[in-house]
């Protein structure tokens, strides 16, 4: 079993809610409410920020280029082609970027911000694992679905989804389970507790959106 596989193991239970969540659920089968989008892309939006500058960060601590070029280009994707997927949205559902940030947004910027800070690539990558590899398990059930609905549902599906964005999860994935070849046993309990950590707000964070964040007009 590989490293990335062990922690996913580990924390079974949010895992599963997260990835098989009412929220991505409805949002797939295109029943998701308008609002209820308006307020998970708004709070997102906030979270999209944090990320960019911890996957920097990432890019900026792998050992080689060769490391270095695939988290690069992912960077490219999410400050291009889904930057622009946010921006289309936002003014499709008539909403302002801005909105007061929510709770659960607040608790993975500062879980993001940790792991920027810790100068450490491991800690970053766990973060970055959690993220993209959970997205990739709600969305790619779907992928055939994203056509048949309104950009902001499907697009949502198309970008997390397919080939490319496996190979993406795929090279996280290896860059954390070599890592994890390294560590010892105080850094690999730390890198542990950040993945079981990152897992338990996108659940907690899906929660919030299907409950519903307010929406700022
Ligand atoms: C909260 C959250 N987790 C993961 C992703 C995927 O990038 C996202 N857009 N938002």
């Amino acid at each position: 079993m590989s490293a990335t596989q062990h922690l996913q193991s580990l924390v079974e239970e949010d895992w599963h809610a997260a990835t098989h969540h009412a929220f991505t659920n409805a949002l797939a089968h295109g029943t998701l409410s308008r609002d209820k989008m308006a307020g998970y892309l708004q709070q997102d939006y906030q979270f999209i920020e944090g990320f960019v500058r911890l996957l920097a960060s990432a890019v900026a601590h792998a050992p080689t280029l060769a490391d270095a070029v695939p988290g690069a280009q992912f960077l490219g994707l999410i400050c291009g082609p889904e930057n622009t997927y946010f921006l289309r949205c936002l003014q499709a559902l008539e909403i302002p970027p801005t909105a007061p940030t929510a709770p659960e947004t607040i608790a993975f910027q500062q879980l993001m911000n940790q792991a920027h800070r810790s100068g450490r690539y491991e800690i970053m990558l766990s973060v970055l694992v959690v993220a993209e590899w959970i997205y990739l398990d709600w969305a790619s059930p779907f992928e055939d679905r994203a056509d048949d609905l309104p950009f902001w549902l499907g697009e949502w599906i198309t970008l997390h989804s397919g080939d490319g964005f496996a190979q993406v999860v795929a090279y996280l994935r290896n860059q954390l389970d070599t890592a994890w070849d390294t560590l010892d046993h105080d850094a690999r309990t730390q890198v542990t507790a950040t993945f079981a950590e990152a897992v338990r707000l996108e659940r907690v964070f899906f929660d919030a959106s299907w409950a519903g964040f307010a929406v700022a007009k």
